[in-house]
C-alpha cells in the first residue's frame, strides 16, 4: 500500500536529504508532501528530487511554521488532498541571530566538558536573540515546535486511523536540555537559549504525545541529526563564509573518532530518520532520542539515548501548549 509522507522543513538541509533518501529506498511506493515556507524553494527541492527519481510521487504545500494562519490553511490542504497520513517528519527549524560566545567556547575548550560542548553545542557557547511573531509568540518556539502542535492537532483526523498506525518524527538536537527550558515560561521569553528551550519541549512533548494518542494508533519519536552541515549551522558564524567551513572539515572529520555525532553531511544527518522509517512504531522506546551517527570511518548508524525527560513534566507542557492554541 502507498505510504503517504509530510515532510516540514524539506527544501533544504537534513529535511530534502530525508526526501532523498526515502525516494531511494522507494522510489514507487511513496506520496510525499514537501510542506515548505518558501514556494520557489520548494519547487526547486521538488525538482531536484524528481531528476534522481522521474516517476516518484512529490507534491508541495506551502506553510510557514512560525505562522497560525498559514499552519492551519496548510493542514486544511492537506485533509483535502489525502484521507490518510502514514508519516510526519516534523523538521522544519530555527536559530536565528546566533552569538558564539568566544570565552565559553575557549573556557570549554580547556575543561572536562570540552566533549560535551562540541558535541552537544552546550555550556552556554551558543545563544539566541529571538523575536515576536504577527501571533504574538516567540519565534523560535512558534517555528520548531508549537507550528508543529498545531499541525498535528489538525492533521488528527488523518492520522489517527482504527486498525492502522501512523508516525511522528520530530528533528529534534543534542543541543536540547532541561537547564534551558522552564514550564513557567515555556516560549523562553525570558532567558538566552531560546533554541535549547524548543528542542527540549520537543522531547517533552513527543512523550506526551505517546501518553495521548498510543490507543488511536499515533506514535511519536524523537532523533538527533547530530552536528550536521547546512544553512542553519553556516549562519552561527556569519561572518564566516562557507568556503572556511569547508577547510575546517579535516579538524570535523578528526573531530568525528571522539564523537559519532559529528555526522557533517545531510546525507548522514538524515540516517535516524530514515531508519525510523522502516521500525514498527509499537517496537520503540518513547523515552528515547534516536541518534544519527557517523563513524570514524564514514560508516552511518543509528543509536537509541535515554532522554532526560519526565511523565509529568511532559504533561504539564502540553497542557500549557494547549493552552496557547485557544
Ligand atoms: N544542522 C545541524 O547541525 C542540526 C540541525 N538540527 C535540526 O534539524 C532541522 C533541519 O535543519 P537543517 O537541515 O540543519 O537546517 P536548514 O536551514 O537547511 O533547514 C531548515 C528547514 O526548515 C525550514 N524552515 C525554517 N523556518 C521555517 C518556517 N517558519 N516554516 C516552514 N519551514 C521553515 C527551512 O526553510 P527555508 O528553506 O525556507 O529556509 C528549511 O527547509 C531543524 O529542526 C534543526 O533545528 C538539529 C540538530 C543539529
Ligand atoms: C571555529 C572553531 C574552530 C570551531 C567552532 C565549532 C562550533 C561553531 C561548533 C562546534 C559544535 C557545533 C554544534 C552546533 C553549532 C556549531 C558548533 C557549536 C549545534 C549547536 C548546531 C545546532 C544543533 O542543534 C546542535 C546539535 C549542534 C551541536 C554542535
Amino acid at each position: 500500500m502507498t505510504k503517504v509522507i509530510l515532510v516540514t522543513g524539506a527544501s533544504s538541509g537534513i529535511g530534502l536529504a530525508l526526501c532523498e533518501r526515502l525516494l531511494s529506498h522507494d522510489p514507487e511506493g511513496l506520496q510525499l508532501c514537501l510542506a515548505c515556507r518558501d514556494v520557489q524553494r520548494a519547487r526547486d527541492a521538488r525538482a531536484a528530487l524528481l531528476a534522481s527519481h522521474p516517476t516518484a510521487h512529490v507534491t508541495l504545500v506551502q506553510m510557514d511554521t512560525s505562522s497560525v494562519s498559514s499552519v492551519i490553511g496548510a493542514a486544511q490542504e492537506v485533509k483535502r488532498r489525502y484521507n490518510r497520513l502514514d508519516f510526519l517528519y516534523l523538521n522544519a527549524g530555527i536559530m536565528p541571530n546566533p552569538h558564539f560566545d568566544v570565552k565559553a567556547f575557549f573556557r570549554g575548550l580547556f575543561s572536562s566538558r570540552i566533549v560535551t560542548m562540541f558535541a552537544t553545542g552546550g555550556g552556554g557557547i551558543l545563544t539566541q536573540e529571538d523575536r515576536v511573531t504577527a501571533d504574538g509568540l516567540q519565534e523560535i518556539f512558534m517555528t520548531n515546535l508549537f507550528g508543529h502542535f498545531l499541525l498535528i492537532r489538525e492533521l488528527e483526523p488523518i492520522l489517527c486511523h482504527a486498525g492502522l498506525t501512523s508516525q511522528l518524527i520530530w528533528t529534534s538536537s543534542s543541543n536540547a536540555h532541561p537547564s534551558a527550558f522552564s514550564v513557567d515560561d515555556i516560549q523562553h521569553r525570558r532567558g538566552t537559549q531560546p533554541y535549547s528551550s524548543s528542542k527540549y519541549a520537543c522531547d517533552l512533548l513527543s512523550l506526551a504525545l505517546n501518553t495521548h494518542y498510543n490507543k488511536q494508533g499515533l506514535y511519536s519519536s524523537v532523533t538527533c541529526p547530530g552536528f550536521v552541515m547546512t544553512s542553519l549551522t553556516y549562519g552561527i558564524l556569519p561572518f564566516f563564509p562557507p568556503f572556511l567551513w569547508t577547510l575546517l572539515m579535516p579538524l570535523f572529520w578528526l573531530i568525528r573518532i571522539l564523537t559519532n555525532t559529528f555526522t557533517l553531511t545531510p546525507y548522514n544527518g538524515a540516517e535516524a530518520l530514515l531508519w525510523l522509517f522502516k521500525q514498527q512504531p509499537e517496537s520503540l522506546d518513547p523515552q528515547a532520542k534516536y541518534q544519527s551517527s557517523t563513524s570514524g570511518l564514514g560508516k552511518n548508524y543509528t543509536q537509541p539515548r535515554k532522554m532526560d525527560v519526565d511523565l509529568h513534566m511532559s504533561e504539564v507542557l502540553i497542557l500549557s501548549v494547549k493552552c496557547c492554541s485557544l
